[in-house]
């Protein structure tokens, strides 16, 4: 049997896209609307792609920005995986070149041989010969990515609400005004309103071309059309939108839910102004948002904090740091100081502050020991080094240094990705 890794020509295109696991549907994905997906499936997950549909995916797979590699089994593809050129914004605001990984599969007859072991490596060394020192994914089981040094650095929280439980605890004089788009207006101002929320908030991802281009697209899974709300300034100028869907359901128990599949604010009145119409649309029962922030400030708004209920919380962007220096000195800090962090062995002195920082090897003593998948879930703080210290994933080596990188890495909001790749 010989093995081959290498990147597929557009003459395997057809071949490549085979194996991945949306031809033949996701089993194990729980039925929910699209919103919760990282971006628009190819295909929908309960059916499997028509031959055409390959065929028409695959003449422009190999567009700008997608890199796949593939495992040749004497000759034939038996298992593939893709980097996407996206960019992740930092604390600090540089939006810095991410790899990230997706559409990853093997044949179901050549699984656990390491194939993806092999696959992996060869794309991690091409993110480090293209300058990205961080790769990302969202992983569709928690057990697969640890070995290869990825770990959980953003969350997502799915929550509801019935609408009976719902009464905002200040009222609202807004200044700007809601409107109802067609889905063309829409697609021109999502990208805007994404532009805008990524240059400041941590975690978030850029989006891939063509995200927003089919917002008139009826989903295959019944959830029914999208409805595009925006909202406007006192200028006129857009500084929010939702996307929602009004599915039908044959249960009493599922009818009258409003779906949330998108949502965006730049603003508070645009944040206040969203919710307020969502939250009591006329002949629904409850409103159900996923992908949400964990630290969803809506909550706070309603004179019932128990109204919104959590329903799941789950990881949402994984990161691989593959340059330790580079990445920790791309980033800001919440306070100054200095500190020596043994990473996987290597000692790197870490002096960090507001402005950004200088880390260098060092043959200094370390004040903190870790591994590269902690530093993953540290890197944007959406895991606290404490957390990992009580995990017994982490070790202080001088007292208070743990609190103290929590200091440094501590973020004004947790970290959070609103789309995905
Ligand atoms: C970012 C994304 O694209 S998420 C989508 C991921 N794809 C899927 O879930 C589709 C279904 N699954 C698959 O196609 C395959 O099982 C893959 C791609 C996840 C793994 O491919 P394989 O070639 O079998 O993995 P490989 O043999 O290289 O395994 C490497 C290691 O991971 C382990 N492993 C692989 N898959 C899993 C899994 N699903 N659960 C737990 N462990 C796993 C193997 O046991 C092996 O462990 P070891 O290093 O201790 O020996």
């Amino acid at each position: 049997m010989t093995i081959e890794i290498r990147p597929i020509t557009q003459a395997e295109a057809v071949e490549y896209l085979r194996v991945l696991p949306y031809v033949n549907g996701f089993p194990q994905e729980e039925p929910e609307p699209a919103a919760w997906y990282a971006g628009r499936a190819a295909w929908s997950p309960q059916r499997p792609a028509t031959a055409a549909e390959v065929e028409r995916y695959a003449e422009d797979l190999l567009g700008e920005g997608f890199r796949p590699q593939a495992a040749f089994v004497d000759g034939k593809i038996a298992g593939g995986s893709a980097i996407v050129a996206v960019e992740l914004t930092l604390p600090g605001g540089r939006q810095v070149p991410m790899g990230g990984v997706t559409a990853t599969a093997v044949l179901p007859t050549y699984r656990r041989r390491g194939l993806l072991r092999r696959i992996m490596g060869a794309m991690l060394d091409d993110c480090r010969e293209r300058g990205e020192f961080v790769a990302g994914l969202s992983a569709s089981e928690a057990t697969i990515y640890g070995r290869y040094g990825f770990a959980p650095a953003t969350f997502a929280d799915r929550w509801e609400v019935r609408r009976t439980d719902v009464a905002f605890s200040r009222p609202h004089d807004d200044p700007g005004a809601l409107e109802l788009v067609d889905a063309a207006t829409a697609s021109a101002v999502w990208p805007v309103l994404h532009e805008r929320a990524r240059a400041v908030r941590v975690g978030e991802i850029s989006p891939l071309p063509g995200k927003w281009s089919s917002l008139d697209e009826l989903p295959a899974d019944g959830s029914g059309r999208a409805h595009h709300l925006i909202h406007r300034d006192a200028a006129d100028e857009v500084d929010g939108a939702a996307i929602f869907r009004l599915p039908w359901s044959p249960d009493p128990e599922y009818a009258g839910e409003l779906q949330v599949e998108a949502f965006e604010a730049l603003t508070y009145d645009a944040y206040r102004a969203l919710w307020g119409l969502l939250l009591d649309f006329d002949l629904t029962k409850r409103v159900v948002a996923g992908r949400r922030p964990v630290d969803e400030p809506l909550r706070w708004m309603l004179t019932n904090s128990r109204a919104l209920k959590l329903t799941r919380t789950r990881d949402n962007l994984w990161l691989r740091i593959l340059d330790v220096q580079r990445a920790l000195e791309a980033r800001t800090y919440a306070a100054t100081d200095t500190l020596v962090l043994e990473i996987d062995g290597q000692a790197w002195q870490l002096e960090a502050g507001p402005d950004g920082a200088v880390c260098n090897p060092t043959s200094q003593d370390a004040d903190v020991s870790l591994t590269v998948n902690e530093l993953g879930s540290l890197y944007l703080g959406g895991v606290p080094a404490t957390s990992f210290q009580y995990a017994g994933r982490l070790q202080e080596h001088t007292g208070g240094a743990v609190t103290r990188l929590d200091a440094l890495l501590r973020p004004d909001r947790a970290p959070y990705n609103a789309v995905g790749f």
